[in-house]
């Protein structure tokens, strides 16, 4: 899906308290990989929460593509009827993932463990992003790039491999999209397949895969790592997975919430997977009032109501080896930090270049043109809180959705209004986000 209609600019203003309740939609990496996992199973999967924004309806029709039966069946609920490891078919024309790279390189790993090739393509954005490290561990498996753009862009056209071979792997980053497409590999490939990380990136392919039947686990590696060995060849079944909420979209109206003054928001079934609650972690550290209760789980995964209330924050420093938990969390944590007390160290922020777009210089930007002192030094963001945000600035988007939440976000208590370029990449993730924010209070005009 790509946006070629005119840009959609939006102001954000000071508002009075936020409040009210609500459920941010469904997580955005749990719901591609239902499909995905739906398609590799043998029998009917049933996805209730289902995120339904344009990355993950991309990977809804790629699955169809290489034929999967994908039905929706109500709000947020849809079908799977699989085709079986190694199943997929040649599918007809390209697959477009749009925004998405994480839809982009999980059905990369799990095409490249079937004997079909396809074509991979992107929107700008995702044509500019790295994908050798996608393909350097797949070529090893036995699936091969037949064309492609320099460093292995997008558009490409991918190989799979007839018979694909197992292999150990150490990822070259913490990255869950790089291990995600060596285990979908690896699901067709005869014997084991290791994958080793040397910081533990989320791990809901490796709780799915469990739930759908394979031989999978985990262990310790070192101080922060973690080792994942799959055995190949499994019957995956079709399963039952209800979509917790994505706590990477919470974070939008959390932050809102605890720096506009007297809000109380509410938010329902947030999910806190402790590889993904960094940012909460760092909140409270910065003096954030952020309760949780009715903590349960469904299908490995736990998740909480939580209650945030507007707190004085301080600046703290983040540590470099809590980056993969919060890792697309830093843009709305430099907002939070510009609001807070003192100078906020986040480290170890390298991941940050090669998202939808350069995010450590386009965070930094976002501050500096709305008055906030800001440095980049290496890979570290470090942010002077001043208490308060000047704002009166204009935010570049560059095709990156989470920069426009945020920046919304930061008019909700600047001094001046903040307005954003275009709002139109929103709906990759949170498609009903100013809608819900207006909802709790949020002035957008
Ligand atoms: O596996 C996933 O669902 C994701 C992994 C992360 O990317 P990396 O694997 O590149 O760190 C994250 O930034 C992305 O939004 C979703
Ligand atoms: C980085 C992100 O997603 P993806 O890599 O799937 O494009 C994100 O949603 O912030």
């Amino acid at each position: 899906m790509t946006h070629s209609d005119q840009p959609r600019p939006l102001q954000s203003r000071a508002s009075g308290p936020l409040t009210g309740k609500v459920r941010v939609p469904g997580d955005k990496s749990i719901s591609h990989r239902a499909l995905i996992l739906g398609a590799l199973a043998v029998g009917e999967t049933k996805i209730s929460g289902l995120l339904e924004g344009e990355d993950v309806l991309n990977t809804a029709k790629s699955m169809q593509a290489l034929g999967a039966r994908v039905e929706r069946t109500g709000d947020f609920a849809w079908k799977v009827n699989g085709v079986g490891v190694a199943g997929f078919a040649t599918p007809k024309t390209p697959l477009d993932f749009g925004n998405s790279g994480t839809g982009c390189r999980l059905v990369m790993g799990a095409v490249a463990g079937c004997p079909i090739s396809a074509v991979f393509d992107g929107d700008a954005s995702l044509r500019s992003r790295p994908m050798r490290r996608i393909l350097d561990p797949l070529e090893k498996m036995g699936a091969k790039v037949i064309s492609g753009g320099e460093g292995g862009r997008l558009p490409l056209t991918l190989q799979g491999a007839r018979d694909p071979l197992p292999i150990t792997y150490t990822t070259p980053v913490a990255s869950a999209q790089i291990k995600s497409a060596v285990l979908l590999a690896g699901l067709a490939a005869p014997g084991i397949t290791t994958v080793i990380e040397t910081e533990a990136s989320r791990d809901h392919t490796e709780l799915m895969l469990k739930h759908f039947g394979a031989d999978i686990s985990s262990a310790r590696e070192g101080v922060h790592g973690r080792r994942i060995t799959l055995k190949g060849q499994p019957e995956l079944h079709g399963a039952t997975v209800v979509v917790p909420a994505d706590p990477s979209s919470a974070a939008f109206p959390v932050v809102a919430a605890l720096i506009v003054e007297g809000s109380d928001v509410v938010l329902s079934d947030v999910m806190t997977n402790p590889l993904r609650t960094g940012l909460f972690t760092t909140l409270r550290e910065m003096g954030a009032s952020i309760e949780e209760s009715e903590a349960r789980g469904d299908a490995g995964e736990p998740m909480a109501k939580l209650r945030v209330r507007a707190s004085k924050l301080r600046g703290v420093a983040v540590p470099p080896e809590r980056a993969p938990s919060m890792i697309d969390e830093y843009l709305v944590l430099a907002v939070a930090a510009s609001f807070a007390e003192g100078t906020t160290i986040m480290r170890g922020l390298h991941e940050l270049r090669v998202k939808e777009s350069d995010r450590l210089e386009a965070t930094a930007a976002m501050l500096r043109g709305n008055g906030v002192k800001v440095e980049i030094s290496g890979d570290d963001l470090i942010v002077e809180g001043r208490g308060h945000v000047p704002g009166g600035g204009t935010v570049a988007t560059h095709m990156d959705h989470r920069i426009a939440m945020s920046a919304l976000v930061m008019g909700c208590a600047s001094d001046q209004p903040v307005t954003v370029d275009d709002t139109a990449f929103i709906a990759t993730s949170f498609p009903d986000f100013i809608p819900m924010m207006r909802s709790l209070g949020a002035e957008f005009s």
